[in-house]
């Protein structure tokens, strides 16, 4: 199961940003090279989990824009992303988010009061950038249907569970200087 995904983590490079062992890898990234065959096994199991029946796929920039074109393609839902840069029109919803090494705002538009929403990120970590997003989606009278993120590392999902979020996550990974090692793939029994 996610045999492309699960090699292409075996082979990420580490480097150190602050005290953060932060993980170099195509879906994080889009570094050294974002491969179609990955984009594809991706996107269908994210078809598998959520089906196609919501109005909207929200996703945050940067690495969340690929994963959701490709799922966009796929299941003819239209997307809107979640940006860091400020657009003032009028209803957008502005956020702080936290992540292990970053701090900053990002800027909500284009989610309609009603509307059934499937949220897709690469990664989560500490899961600071979701538990902004994902009551904020709701505060635009958005309904949540899935939340599903490629790769888990930490324990930002169990987080966001005792928040009342279910995030789905395809693979768990734990990330030290040496690499990356694989601890659950979606799907299979451990
Ligand atoms: O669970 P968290 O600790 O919040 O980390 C997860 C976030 O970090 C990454 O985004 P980043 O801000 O690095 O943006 P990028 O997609 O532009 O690389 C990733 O895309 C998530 O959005
Ligand atoms: O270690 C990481 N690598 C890439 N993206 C990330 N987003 C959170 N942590 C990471």
């Amino acid at each position: 199961m996610l045999e492309v995904l699960q090699e292409s983590l075996r082979k990420a490079p580490i480097v150190i940003r602050g005290e953060y062992p932060y993980f170099i890898h195509p879906i994080s990234d889009g570094v050294p090279s974002l491969e179609p065959e990955l984009l594809d096994e991706i996107a269908e199991h994210m078809i598998n989990i959520a089906g196609t029946d919501y109005d909207r796929i929200v996703s945050i920039e940067a690495m969340g824009i690929p994963l959701a074109t490709a799922l966009s393609l796929k299941t003819g839902v239209p997307v809107s992303i979640v940006r860091k840069r400020q657009y003032g029109l009028e209803g957008e919803m502005i956020l702080s988010q936290s992540t292990g090494y970053s701090k900053g705002e990002l800027f909500i538009n284009g989610v309609n009061k009603g509307e059934k929403v499937l949220v897709v990120d690469d990664v989560i970590s500490t899961g600071g950038t979701l538990k902004a997003l994902l009551p904020a989606l709701e505060k635009m009278g958005a309904q949540i249907t899935n939340v599903i993120v490629v790769i888990s590392r930490g324990d930002g999902a169990a987080k966001m569970r005792d928040m009342g979020y279910e995030v789905d996550t395809l693979v768990k990974i734990d990330v030290d200087h040496d690499g990356v090692s694989i601890l659950e793939v979606a799907g299979e029994q451990q």
